[in-house]
Parts: structure tokens; sequence; C-alpha cells
């Protein structure tokens, strides 16, 4: 990866390869770094504007692109959208539980939470626990993971989607790299990824405020080769301000998946369906 990049000082880098060796070239100056990032977001208000930097009203647009998304993916990838299906999520660097209370929750029968800032998963406990007591049975908040990305490897085969949204730019590119493939095998067969990220027009942007960096589309291709993974769909996402970072959706899978054929009868029916 030789794109240039900056820093939010507007310092430039030669390479991401340059800026890795500056940040996290050595064992303690990584810890360093994800202590860093941890502690940033200990210092923000458990709420949906703190874990959106302030822009918490972007949240119906997200939830929006993001159902759509998903849609699309559970209708094509899976038997009459998976409405047959024990559909399990794991939400990724979940904050306080925004993607699954709005989205997961309502698609998937079971819901885990990986997140390392405490009082952020304490928050989503706390109001999804509140949401399974109202709810039936049939779709739950079940496990509540204090750990950060590169820590964490999930129980084998759990997973029908593992949705990464807004926290990869804190790992590092072979933490990405190792992530993705440790969590390949938390994945059910026929199982997805979905990563939806900030996109810089060129190269990466170092946020040295909270130690993440914003990769830009062709910088995420090379990472998800390097991962071995297909990615099967893109989509943009609308309706933001302009002010902000552009924003896409990726769908990625282990092997080239098969489109499920519908028959004729099936149609109607071939839609994903919301549990209830
Ligand atoms: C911008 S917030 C997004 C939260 C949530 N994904 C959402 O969209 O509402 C970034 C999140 O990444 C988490 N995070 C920071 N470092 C992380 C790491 N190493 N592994 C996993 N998550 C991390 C933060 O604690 C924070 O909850």
């Amino acid at each position: 990866m030789e794109a240039a990049g900056t820093d939010s000082d507007g310092r430039e880098f030669k390479s991401p390869d340059e800026m890795w060796l500056e940040h996290t070239g050595d064992n303690n100056k990584k810890t360093q770094w994800y202590r860093d990032g941890v502690a940033y977001w200990e210092g923000v208000e458990a709420s949906v504007n703190g874990v959106l930097g302030g822009y918490g009203h972007v949240n119906d647009a997200d939830v929006k692109g993001s159902e759509g998304f998903l849609q699309t993916l559970l209708a094509e990838l899976f038997v009459d959208g998976g409405i047959d299906r024990h559909l399990v999520a794991l939400d990724c660097g979940s904050g306080i539980g925004r993607i699954t209370k709005n989205l997961l929750i309502r698609y998937f029968n079971e819901v885990d939470l990986l997140e390392p800032v405490s009082h952020f998963l304490d928050a989503a406990r706390e109001s999804l626990l509140q949401e399974n007591h109202m709810a039936s049975d049939k779709h739950k908040a079940t496990n509540f993971y204090c750990v950060p990305l590169q820590e964490f490897t999930p129980d084998v085969g759990r997973y029908d989607v593992i949705w990464v949204q807004w926290c990869i730019g804190h790992l590092t590119d072979d933490d990405f790299v190792s992530f993705f493939n440790r969590a390949k095998i938390g994945l059910k067969p026929g199982g997805f990824f979905v990563l939806k990220e900030n996109l810089a027009r060129s190269g990466f942007v170092l946020d040295k405020e909270d130690r993440s960096i914003t990769r830009s589309d062709s910088y995420f291709k090379g990472l998800f080769s390097r991962c071995g993974l297909h990615l099967y769909n893109s989509r943009e996402q609308k309706g933001l301000p302009k002010e902000l970072f552009a924003v896409k959706m990726y769908a990625l899978t282990t092997d080239i998946p098969k489109k499920v054929t519908k028959t004729r009868s099936k149609v109607k029916a071939n839609r994903p369906g919301i549990i209830k």
C-alpha cells in the first residue's frame, strides 16, 4: 500500500507504512496507540450524539441506508431472506448499541455486542436488556463482550452476519487483517461481513485525537485482498451532511457466494422479513 496520507495537523506521510512505523512501530508504541484510542472514547458521553461525534442527527439516514443494504443482502444470500433461519449477528465496536437497537435486533434472533469502552457497553446492556424484557424472546441481545477487536476471537460458526461500523479505523493494518482472519471462523456457512466506514479521497487521514485512520476505497480493497475476502457488493451511504467524509458499506464473503435461486411461486415470500 503506497498511497500518501496526512494527519489531522496537515503533516504528510509518504505511505501508510511510514505512518504506522512512527505511531505503532514497537510494542510500547502500539500498546499506547490502542490505550489512547480507548481513552478518547472513555471521555465521551454515552449517547447517540456522543458516539456519532456530535452528529447524532445522522442516525436516521445511517440506519435507513444500512437497512436497505442489509435487506438486499439477506434477500440475495439467504433462502427466503433468512426467515426460516435462526439469525445471529455480532455488532463490532458497538458503542452504546445504537446499530443493534435501531436495526440489527429487528432482523436477527440474537445479537452479540463487542465494545472495549465499559461505560458504552453498560449503556448498551441497560437499554437492550430493557428491550429484551419487552420483546418476545425470539429476538434479543445475548452477549456483551468488553474487548477490543484486535483481541477478539469469536465462537466457531456462531454468526450469520458480523457488522463492523465506524470502528475499524482504530486498528493497524496488520491487526485489521488478523481480526478478519480470526473472525472468519465465527461465520456460519454462507454468512458474511458488513463493513461500513468513512472514506478518505485518497490514501489515508490520521486523526491524532482519537487514534484512528480513515482509509480510501482502494486502501480498503487492498486490505480485503490481504484478508482473502471477496467483495460481494458495496453501496454508498446517501443523505449525510456535505462536510462529512463519504461513507461506504461493503459486504464481504469468504467465498464467491451463489445467489439463492428463487422459484416462481416463492417470489412473493422471498423478501427479507422482520422477526416479530
Ligand atoms: C464512532 S464510535 C461508533 C460506535 C458504533 N459503531 C456506532 O456506529 O454507533 C467508535 C467506536 O469504536 C470503539 N472502539 C475504539 N477502539 C476500538 C477497538 N480497538 N476495537 C473495537 N472498538 C473500538 C469506540 O469505543 C466507539 O464505541
